[in-house]
């Protein structure tokens, strides 16, 4: 972004506020550069002492902004759309959502406008400079899919996918950073009941982690393969990793995964 360029984020709860720090840490804008909306703007005090502009008005928030990012809950976005429609100009923004379950066309036929919508579907590591993001678009203009692109590359890796595709990489990549934290939190809580003060654990737990994800994505190995070298035979790792499966320890991954990604498709347009 040039130092000219605003960006709001309209809806700025947990992931909003994690992008924000991701763009100010990766040092993409100033916190002056990013206008903040929510409704109850005393919980955002502590960004405007750092800098950030924060606001209720979200009108006033679209009408400064180059780039809009929709960042609410899906059942809060039509109230939000009929709220900013006012100031939403085409050839002036370019609006970015966030949210899960709602496609480009349920935007635009909501605000009825031909505007062009990019997705962008991070995670929470997105505050550390560390998310996995899916890019999607029907309508976006190259230029404005890069910059889109450009943005989130600065705060992790990017990919772009199919439209339709984005309910599943909400299953598989937002929702799972969820799903490998509850994992080595239970692996500290083994850690724990095998001896380990349950910090000690902790740190142990999340270092093992990233190490194992670490051989995947820097020796592009198959997990399988690496797991083939941890395995001795009649060893205690494929004791141990035989009774998880008898447990259902893929099992229980592969079903949450599929349910997640049936109710992200399904959150905009539930009651
Ligand atoms: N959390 C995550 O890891 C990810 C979330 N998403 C998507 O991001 C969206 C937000 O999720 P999440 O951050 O978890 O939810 P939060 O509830 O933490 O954030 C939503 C924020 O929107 C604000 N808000 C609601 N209505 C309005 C309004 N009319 N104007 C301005 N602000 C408003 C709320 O604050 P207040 O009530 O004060 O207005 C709240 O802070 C969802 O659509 C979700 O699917 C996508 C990827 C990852
Ligand atoms: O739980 C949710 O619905 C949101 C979407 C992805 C991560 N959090």
């Amino acid at each position: 972004m040039n130092a000219n360029q605003q960006i709001a984020i309209l809806g700025s709860g947990n992931i909003g506020l994690s992008l924000a720090k991701g763009l100010v840490t990766a040092n993409i804008c100033q916190p002056s550069q990013v206008i903040l909306t929510r409704r109850n703007i005393e919980a955002l005090a502590e960004y405007e002492e750092q800098g950030y502009q924060t606001t209720s008005a979200n009108l006033k928030a679209v009408k400064k902004a180059d780039i809009v990012v929709l960042a609410v809950l899906p059942q809060q976005l039509n109230k939000l759309l009929d709220e900013i429609k006012p100031a939403i100009k085409s050839e002036k923004q370019l609006l970015v959502s966030v949210i899960s379950g709602v496609s480009c066309d349920d935007i635009r036929r909501y605000l009825e406008m031909n505007i062009q919508v990019v997705r962008a579907m991070p995670n929470t590591a997105i505050a550390i400079g560390q998310s996995m993001t899916c890019i999607a678009t029907d309508n976006g203009s190259p230029k404005n899919v890069n910059l889109v692109r450009s943005l989130f590359n600065t705060v992790g890796v990017t990919i772009q996918i199919n439209e339709e595709l984005m309910t599943s990489a909400t299953a598989l990549c937002a929702c799972g950073i969820a799903f490998f934290l509850r994992s080595i939190r239970a692996a500290s809580q083994g850690g724990t009941e095998i001896g380990f003060h349950a910090q000690d654990a902790l740190r142990m737990a999340a270092q093992t982690a990233k190490g194992a994800a670490d051989l995947l994505l820097q020796l592009s190995s198959h997990p399988e393969q690496e797991i083939d070298k941890v395995t001795s035979p009649k060893g205690c790792t494929i004791a141990g990793l035989n009774e998880m499966e008898h447990h259902g320890f893929s099992s229980a991954m592969i079903k949450g995964i599929k349910f997640s990604a049936e109710k992200a498709g399904e959150l905009y347009h539930e009651d």
